[in-house]
């Protein structure tokens, strides 16, 4: 199996693209995977999502586009001044006050780079931007030498580089170049190349440009037809030595070469690149894991390196090889990626060491001792209601999805009853108290207990969002199998995704939901619009307990009993 580098040893970032001895892994999960419709993140699940690939041992974060938005630029801010180890990036047209804003927003990173960008190819030039060749090369110099201004590190992407004249392509290179851009980035911006195509370009610029010699040279590639890894690796071969990607491949329409899957790429076949980046792969797993858990998009089961199919097999004969070794059937260990290996099995009997011990190798990294007392504690409450717990039991427990992790909004009481047939088909009530000290109660009807909480949250919280998306699924399996939902919200120019996990699955329905309202909420304050949700409930306030439903004070946790009312304190 593959020994992995870890060597730190200091290297010039200018120095030409071959005279690198590992390959610079430049994650955007946060800038062009975040971009992605259904993908936003607020800032403190960016934030978590930096702290792990920092973990991970990428070199470069792609925090965000500081000019797109007051959060973006928040939280590129964020991520420079806590993450520590790669630099900190982000993106910026060929303008002044976009340049300005990644500057400002970068100000406090260890290490910090400027990225800008332009489309250069015929269609781009003519069509998007309306500008000449000229004219663009002016803008890309002019774009280049401020952003060197502010700082020493400069990439420069050429936006379309597979769709742009091979002799136009090197002017602008070579211009760039000596404006000062340490790195050179070719982009596959519409996934439209192919391997041949990759090699024969980065040969042709890397060999015609004259200063080529004076920058790192990066590939982009887009995975419109499946092919952006084997792209990503056709470029590695013809010399670049740099990679942007992104974890579980998210990104713009098909996704982004996916981080994972080329880092495995070269160090599963070191005997044909002969040149490594220096991840640390047995963080890949739980990295991967967060990023689902924070936007709600779980991967393929089949997905390369990180899906759950990846290390199982199920064919007999398959099985029978993996006994005897498992190299007849695996080409990596599913440890060097980080996917646990679990001998111990957790339960109410299980105390603090076994399951601080799962917790960690399912995060990554040590919790504080806050976290840690706060998730056994929940731990412990489940497993009395749960015989065995699973590794997405305690994901669930060390993520923070459960009840009070966000505020401002906490649920105090729910209630729920179904009436199928009748008229409502349900009803739910909720109590909610705020961080002010506000407490709210507020009851509504819907065709179901899903729609009835969310129409009871959404009057209590005074928040018009509008629900994008729903899911719940079954977290492992029996009848005491926990639920977990996601919800995605929209509200105005926002869009938020919140999870809930409880052996209810109408509670983690409702606690999904709030979870969003809050994130929105504090979403808005960030971004101070001057449309932000005033939180005043609406409706009528049920809280009187005349007319207020009762509450019992513990709730039915068989989600498959299908119990015509349930309720519960939280
Ligand atoms: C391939 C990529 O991934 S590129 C990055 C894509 N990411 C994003 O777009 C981030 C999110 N974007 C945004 O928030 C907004 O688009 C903003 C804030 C950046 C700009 O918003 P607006 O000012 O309203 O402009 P809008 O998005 O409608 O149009 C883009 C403008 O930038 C121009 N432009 C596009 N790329 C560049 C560039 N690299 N350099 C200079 N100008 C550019 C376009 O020609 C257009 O100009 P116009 O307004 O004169 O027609
Ligand atoms: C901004 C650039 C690098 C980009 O995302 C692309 O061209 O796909
Ligand atoms: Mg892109």
């Amino acid at each position: 199996m593959t020994e992995h580098s870890q060597d730190q040893t200091p290297e010039p970032e200018v120095g030409g693209a071959t005279a690198g001895d590992h390959v610079r892994i430049f994650d955007t999960t946060l800038r062009d995977g975040e971009q992605a419709p259904g993908f936003s993140m607020d800032n403190d699940q960016k934030r978590r999502v930096a702290l792990s690939l920092a973990e991970l041992g990428v070199d470069v974060i792609e925090a965000g586009f500081p000019a797109a938005s007051r959060g973006d630029f928040r939280s590129v801010k964020t991520i420079a001044e806590e993450v520590r180890g790669p630099v900190i990036c982000g993106l910026a047209r060929c303008r002044d006050a976009d340049i300005d804003a990644v500057a400002e927003a970068t100000a406090k990173a260890e290490r910090r780079r400027i990225h800008v960008f332009i489309g250069t190819s015929p269609i781009h030039r003519r069509d998007k931007l309306e500008m000449t060749e000229d004219a663009v090369v002016e803008a890309a110099v002019a774009g280049v030498r401020r952003a060197r201004a502010a700082c020493d590190d400069v990439e420069f992407s050429c936006e379309d580089a597979f769709r742009t004249e091979p002799d136009y392509l090197c002017r602008v290179v070579e211009a760039v170049i000596e404006a000062g851009a340490t790195t050179i980035n070719l982009p596959d911006t519409v996934g439209y190349a192919v391997p041949d195509d990759v090699r024969r370009i980065f040969a042709q610029v890397m060999g015609r440009v004259p200063n080529a010699d004076r920058a790192v040279f990066s590939t982009h590639c887009h995975n419109d037809l499946g092919l952006a890894v084997a792209n990503s690796l056709a470029a590695v071969e013809a010399g670049a030595r740099q990679v942007e990607c992104a974890v579980n491949g998210i990104g713009e329409r098909a996704g982004n070469c996916a981080t994972e899957e080329v880092i495995m790429a070269l160090a599963t076949r070191a005997d044909h690149f002969a040149i490594q980046t220096r991840a640390n792969t047995r963080k890949i797993y739980p990295t991967s894991r967060l990023l689902a858990s924070v936007t709600g998009h779980t991967v393929q089961r089949n997905k390369a390196i990180v899906g759950e199919n990846a290390f199982a097999h199920e064919a007999g004969i398959h099985q029978a090889g993996v006994i005897k070794n498992a190299e007849t059937y695996e080409i990596m260990r599913p440890e060097d990626v980080g996917v646990p290996r679990n001998q111990i099995v957790l339960g109410k009997h299980s105390g603090r060491h076994a399951f601080a011990q799962r917790a960690e190798m399912l995060l990554g990294h040590a919790m504080t001792r806050e976290e840690l007392d706060r998730a056994f504690a929940n731990f412990k409450a489940l497993a009395d209601r749960k015989k065995v717990i699973t590794d997405s039991d305690v994901e669930s427990l060390v993520m923070g999805h459960e009840m009070g992790a966000q505020t401002p909004w906490r649920i105090k009481t729910f209630q729920v009853s179904t009436n199928q047939g009748g008229e409502p088909a349900a009803t739910a009530t909720v109590c909610l108290v705020h961080t002010d000290g506000r407490e709210v109660t507020r009851a509504a009807t819907g065709n179901g207990p899903i729609e009835a909480a969310f129409n009871a949250i959404r009057s209590a919280t005074g928040i018009p969002a509008r629900l994008a998306d729903f899911s719940v699924r079954s977290i492992g399996a029996g009848i005491d199998a926990q639920g977990w939902a996601d919800v995605r919200l929209d509200w105005s120019a926002l869009s938020v995704h919140g999870s809930g996990v409880a052996t209810d699955v109408v509670f983690a329905g409702a606690s999904a939901y709030l979870d969003a309202m809050n994130r929105l909420e504090n979403k808005s304050a960030a971004q101070d619009s001057p449309e932000r949700p005033s939180a005043t409930p609406t409706g009528p306030d049920v809280s009187d307990p005349d007319t207020a439903p009762a509450t019992p004070a513990d709730a039915p946790s068989d989600p498959a009993a299908g119990t015509p009312s349930k309720a519960m304190t939280a």
